[in-house]
């Protein structure tokens, strides 16, 4: 039994079935990836995940309880954290305030910006913040304006405020998208430090199959809304079927 279970997950919009019966188990404690050609319904079924869509059908548990019919916060109090293709940092923030947000929501349930000015625990939550920030190497950044940093360096940010409220499983939307080839490394290095430090699973969406061989344990392609295989690494790279579908894209590019 898997920390994830999709199981029978179906989602239409209007007359276009997006997923299809989709079953899928994320073992706890490794990095499950979900490929597939565009419009294959990786995102969908990432949304399905978070509570930004409701299945038509089908049931979606997590850690042993169901995910469907909360709401994306109560989800992430639940222990799912969701980095996004673009980073959803505040830019006119430094990286240290950016650090502090998430510590804020998760203890007061909200965003209160200043309220560590008057808080009695800020020693202990700016701590938190400046070892997270050591963790992922960006603690000599931390002054800097969130908004003057590469690609890599926000994506670096993101996760950091994402693994600060310490996730369970960690979801990731084409974490390398339009990145260049050494922000795409070091944000590899990155999730496989992520990955060996820490008991956290990692599912992850990705077109760079660069990205997706240095990182997964297990591949499941998706396409036209139905898995088509699940297997490890070494067995999905030259799948005929897996080729079948890629090719398909070609085709139609
Ligand atoms: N909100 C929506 N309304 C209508 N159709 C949608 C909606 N969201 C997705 N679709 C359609 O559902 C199908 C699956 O889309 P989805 O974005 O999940 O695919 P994807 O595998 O993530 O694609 P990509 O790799 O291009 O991001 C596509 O045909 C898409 O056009």
């Amino acid at each position: 039994m898997g920390i994830l279970e999709v199981k029978d997950v179906s989602k239409r919009f209007g007359g276009l079935k997006a997923l299809s019966d989709v079953n899928l188990s994320v073992a706890q404690n490794t990095c499950h990836a979900i490929i597939g050609p565009n419009g294959a319904g990786k995102s969908t079924l990432l949304n399905c995940l978070v509570g930004k869509l409701i299945p038509d059908t089908g049931s979606v548990m997590f850690d042993g309880q169901s995910v469907l019919g909360r709401s994306p916060h109560e989800i992430n109090q639940m222990g799912i954290s969701r980095v996004f293709q673009t980073p959803e940092i505040f830019g006119d923030l430094s990286v240290f305030e950016n650090m502090m947000i998430p510590l804020f929501a998760r203890r007061d349930g909200a965003y209160r910006m200043h309220a560590y000015e008057s808080v009695a625990s800020e020693k202990e939550l700016v701590s938190r913040a400046l070892q997270m920030l050591e963790d992922v190497n960006m603690a000599d950044k931390r002054h800097m304006h969130a908004a003057s940093m590469s690609r890599g360096d926000k994506r670096r940010l993101e996760m950091a405020m994402c693994l600060i409220q310490e996730p369970k499983l960690l979801l990731l939307d084409e974490p390398t998208a339009g990145m260049a080839r050494a922000d795409t490394n070091n944000t590899i290095d990155l999730l496989r430090q992520i990955k060996d430090s820490r008991d956290i699973t990692i599912a992850i969406i990705e077109h760079d199959m660069h990205v997706v061989f240095s990182l997964a344990d297990r591949i499941t392609v998706l396409a036209q809304g139905t898995p088509l295989v699940e297997d490890v690494p070494e067995r999905i790279k030259g799948h005929p079927k897996v080729k079948e579908a890629y090719l398909g894209e070609t085709a139609h590019a």
